[in-house]
């Protein structure tokens, strides 16, 4: 695992924070997880951009707090087109809470991912959700135990990696769902490039999600062009008229003039 020196310093304290959050009480089942990989088939077919789009009521580069109802912000992102969502959970540096996505996976029917830095096992056991997030750089040779911790308890697993050597692990580690992340921990900075170069070398048949700043439908294009089976949206949906960032988004470039 890497060490914090090497992370920009809000990571390091979000890390921090996360190694000391304790987990649920009784281990969680779920029975009735909805499928990202058939969501996202399922939106292809529609002719819909995959869009996973993401409830972040602030984050370590979002200036000020989006306080709505996070409920009515979901349903207007899949009024919107949204194959899925992605639900931080992560309290204290992303405005998150386990209610929240409990509420909004009561509320909607689309595959609901839990955004969080999971560092232990029974911090799995906090709350229900179709999908959770696994970061490779943070768990290290935790991948594997907590990959299989996780779908023993019937989660589907994204595994996030941003370079090739934690592509190479999570697929060591036996991931299927791959999130590549545009956004370098280390500094904060976002460059689509990543998703280009790290993208290209996972296996045929993973499921490629690309992750972090994709803002405009060209930079949709641009990831799908480089193999995205899907694209994960924050910032760029949570800022202004969610249900028009989530259409502009998830309609394909061809269908507009
Ligand atoms: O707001 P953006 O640039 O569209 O990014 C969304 C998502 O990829 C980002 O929030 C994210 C990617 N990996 C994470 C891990 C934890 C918390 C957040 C994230």
């Amino acid at each position: 695992m890497d060490t914090d020196e090497q992370l920009a310093p809000a990571v390091a304290s979000i890390l921090a924070a996360a190694r000391e959050r304790g987990g649920g009480g009784e281990r969680v089942v779920v029975t009735d997880a909805r499928s990202l990989p058939d969501a996202l088939a399922a939106a292809e077919a529609d002719g819909r951009v995959p869009v996973i789009a993401e409830v972040k009521p602030t984050s370590p580069t979002t200036e000020g707090k989006r306080t709505d109802d996070p409920v009515e912000l979901a349903e207007q992102m899949v009024a919107g087109g949204a194959t899925a969502l992605s639900v931080l959970t992560e309290p204290e540096h992303f405005g998150g809470s386990a209610e929240t996505l409990e509420r909004v996976r009561a509320a909607v029917d689309v595959p609901v991912l839990r955004k969080d830095f999971l560092l232990h096992e029974s911090q799995l056991d906090v709350v229900e959700s179709d999908v959770v997030l696994l970061i490779a750089r943070f768990l290290g040779d935790q991948l594997e135990p907590m990959l299989t911790a996780a779908r023993e308890r019937g989660f589907g697993v994204l595994v996030e990696v941003h370079t090739e050597s934690e592509l190479a692990a999570a697929v060591a580690a036996g991931a299927d769902v791959i999130g590549v992340n545009n956004r370098d921990l280390g500094k904060l900075e976002v460059d689509l490039g990543t998703f280009e170069e790290v993208g290209a070398k996972a296996p045929e048949d993973a499921t490629l999600i690309a992750e972090s700043g994709v803002a405009t439908r060209e930079d949709a294009a641009r990831m799908r062009r480089a193999g995205a089976d899907g694209l994960l949206v924050g910032s760029a949906i949570m800022d202004g008229d969610v249900r028009a960032n989530t259409e502009r988004l998830t309609t394909p470039m061809d269908e507009i003039q």
